[in-house]
């Protein structure tokens, strides 16, 4: 049988955790400004701490290649709002152009859909998420603090015609908020080829108060669909912690993130990298592990590997919200979600 090859004394294999899990996937934060307000996530909007530097053409691009050399396939481009990146293009170019990432995905206000999609297809981007938390345009204006609910649909509609390979839309459930919706969404993916994803609040540094006025279980909604005739499909190698349905009159698909479900984490098959550099094992891990020194020089992909190793050695087995511990993370803003 063939060795894994070696570079120095480091492996070179696929990232996995004690628990037996694979991390195929990156999601790569490239900044931590946003323009939006969401009332869950930055509902004052963003406050610079001090002057931030975030990763550059050259560090993003030895990260990519050293997470490439061991297994990751898909790169997930987040924020704050990445595409306010002015080099958000090259970016995408930088990640399309390593041949180990088969997969690469943003996650957007969509607020620059409308102009760009065409650009970011061209450039290399093949998955689109777009956060819309409501169909009535005041209810999203009162849930992002922005007025731009036209706009953001347009870009939909640019991202479907570009050709995007799969249109997600992401949409927090919020009690007392957007909770009417439903049908609205439903009535919208009778007839497009889009996937919706409504994810469950999570509870972070904002605080319980809000959590508790607003959080509203995914299994409800789950239950629903399953009374309304949608079925739970097979799950799929990328499909990570979520459960999608769907229903053969139904050109869309719904997928439920459920993160205060029984064995949510079982199958987490994703790390982070802030926009500052740092590597979160978990979206609520308690500090992250800086690997910014050694994104430095391609002559360092060795040693950053080896620090890839030994910090999935130590990725805990699920998240502590139960208990309500939310770790550092403020708001998923600074993280990426
Ligand atoms: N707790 C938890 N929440 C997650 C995880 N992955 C995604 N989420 C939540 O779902 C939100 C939407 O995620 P997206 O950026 O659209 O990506 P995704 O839904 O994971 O999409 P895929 O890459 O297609 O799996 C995130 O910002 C988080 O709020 C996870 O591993 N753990
Ligand atoms: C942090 S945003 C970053 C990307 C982009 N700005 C956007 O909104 O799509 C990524 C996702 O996190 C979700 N999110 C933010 N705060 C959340 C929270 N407290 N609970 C659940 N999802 C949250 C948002 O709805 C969004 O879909
Ligand atoms: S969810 Fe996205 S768009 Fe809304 S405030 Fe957070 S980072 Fe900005
Ligand atoms: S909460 Fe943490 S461990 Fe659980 S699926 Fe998300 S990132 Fe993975």
């Amino acid at each position: 049988m063939l060795s894994p090859p070696t570079l120095g004394k480091v492996i070179m294999s696929q990232l996995q955790d004690s628990f037996g899990r694979k991390f195929h996937y990156l999601r790569m934060s490239v900044t931590d400004v946003c323009n939006f307000k969401c009332s869950y996530c930055l509902p004052d909007g963003y406050h610079p701490d001090g002057k931030p530097k975030f990763l550059s053409l050259n560090e993003i691009e030895n990260l990519v290649s050293a997470f490439g050399q061991v297994g990751t396939q898909k790169i997930r481009i987040t924020g704050g709002e990445p595409t306010l990146r002015k080099d958000f293009t090259d970016i995408i170019r930088v990640v399309a152009d390593n041949p180990h990432i088969k997969n690469i995905a943003t996650t957007t206000n969509g607020y620059r859909l409308e102009k760009h999609a065409q650009e970011w297809f061209d450039a290399g981007l093949r998955r689109i998420n777009v956060s819309v938390d409501s169909l009535d345009p005041k209810m999203f204006y009162q849930i992002t603090g922005e007025n731009k609910f036209d706009e953001v649909m347009r870009g939909i509609d640019a991202a479907l015609t570009a050709g995007f390979e799969r249109v997600k839309i992401n949409a927090v459930l919020l009690k007392g908020l957007n909770d009417k919706d439903l049908p609205r969404f439903l009535h919208w993916i009778k007839n497009t080829p889009i996937d919706l994803r409504f994810i469950e609040l999570m509870e972070t540094g904002l605080g319980r108060e809000y959590f508790e006025a607003h959080h509203l279980a995914g299994a409800d909604i789950k239950a629903q669909l399953l009374a309304d005739g949608w079925h739970l499909d097979t799950p799929s190698a990328d499909d990570g912690p979520a459960q999608n349905f769907s229903r053969s009159d139904y050109k869309g698909r719904i997928g439920l993130i459920m993160p205060y479900a029984n064995n949510f984490c079982a199958s987490c098959n994703r790390l982070r990298v802030s926009a500052k550099g740092k590597l979160h094992l978990c979206l609520f891990t308690e500090s992250g592990v800086d690997l910014r020194d050694l994104l430095q020089h391609s002559s360092q992909q060795a040693e950053l590997i080896e620090r890839l190793h030994g910090q999935l050695a130590q990725k805990k087995e699920t998240h502590y919200l139960h208990q309500g511990i939310t770790g550092v993370t403020q708001h998923l803003a600074s993280i990426g979600g």
